[in-house]
């Protein structure tokens, strides 16, 4: 059902894909699914006035998305499924916006052949991690691939006790799911006593990682900035790019850190 593109000629308009699919969620109407490179536009496709059923999705908010297929074999259907954190307004009006998570899977079932409708499925999240990661869409599919970043690899280290001692219970229900929609890589730590993510990160072995995310108040990040001082190679060690998920009770560097960077 695609309409625009195949061959990206250098000199041609603005790429955009568009498509007729049922939603996963509903699967009594059907939407118009347009891509571009700012946006996701769904619309119903009914007999209401335009813009009522339309819904814009900036893709600065996308996370990331995936194609797949159910395992039922009789159904030749694939998916395509996006994932965004969007800025909403709260209900009360004194509190600040906040993001929240909207996902919009959409089912490709205009052919028998199962893998046809993978490819498909396939080729709308290919373009939409390219639209993300800025490659100009100008080759083949193969080439775009290799053309797109490595997935990001991260160690996180999550410590059970601090805080109110929820940072487990967050990360379960909604760490894991955001890094796992956004194609990050993670191992995750959990430690075990003080000193513990110290001893690890002295020897771990950083060129499998591109990033030490931790989940914790200030002190496990101390900790960790502790451990690569104190390795043979600080030097080079101590440009790991660090994260701080607020996973403690004052949460003051993780607010800062995000304040700062907007
Ligand atoms: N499993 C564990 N049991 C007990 N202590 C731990 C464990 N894992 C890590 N720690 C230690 O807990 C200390 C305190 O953690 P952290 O400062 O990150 O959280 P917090 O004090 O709860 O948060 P905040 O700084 O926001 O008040 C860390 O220095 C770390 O050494």
């Amino acid at each position: 059902m695609r309409r625009a593109e195949s061959d990206f000629p250098p000199a041609s308009p603005p790429i955009t894909l568009y498509g007729e699919f049922t939603q996963n969620s509903n699967r009594r109407g059907r939407w118009a699914v347009n891509l571009t490179e700012k946006d996701l536009v769904v619309q119903r496709l009914a007999s209401a006035p335009v813009g009522r059923n339309k819904v814009v999705l900036s893709l600065r908010d996308c996370v990331g998305c995936r194609a797949y297929r159910e395992d039922d074999k009789a159904d030749p259907s694939a998916y395509f499924a996006a994932y965004f954190y969007p800025l909403r307004k709260r209900r009360w009006m004194t509190s600040a916006p906040s993001r929240q998570r909207v996902e919009q899977c959409f089912r490709l079932a205009a052919l028998q052949d199962p893998h046809a409708n993978l490819e498909e499925a396939e080729k709308w999240a290919l373009i939409l991690l390219c639209f993300l990661h800025s490659v100009p869409l100008r080759h083949t599919d193969s080439v775009l691939l290799n053309s797109l970043p490595h997935p990001c690899r991260i160690l996180l280290f999550v410590n059970p006790q601090s805080g109110k001692g929820q940072a487990l219970t967050l990360y379960n229900s909604h760490i894991q799911r955001m890094l796992n929609e956004a194609g990050v890589i993670h191992k995750l730590i959990i430690t075990e006593r003080q000193n513990h993510a110290r001893e690890l990160v002295k020897d771990v072995d950083l060129s499998q990682w591109d990033a030490l995310v931790i989940m914790s108040g200030d002190g496990l990040l101390h900790e960790v900035i502790n451990g690569l001082l104190e390795r043979p190679d600080w030097e080079e060690a101590v440009r790991t790019p660090l994260g701080i998920l607020p996973g403690g009770s004052g949460n003051a560097l993780a607010a800062s850190v995000h304040y700062y960077s907007g």
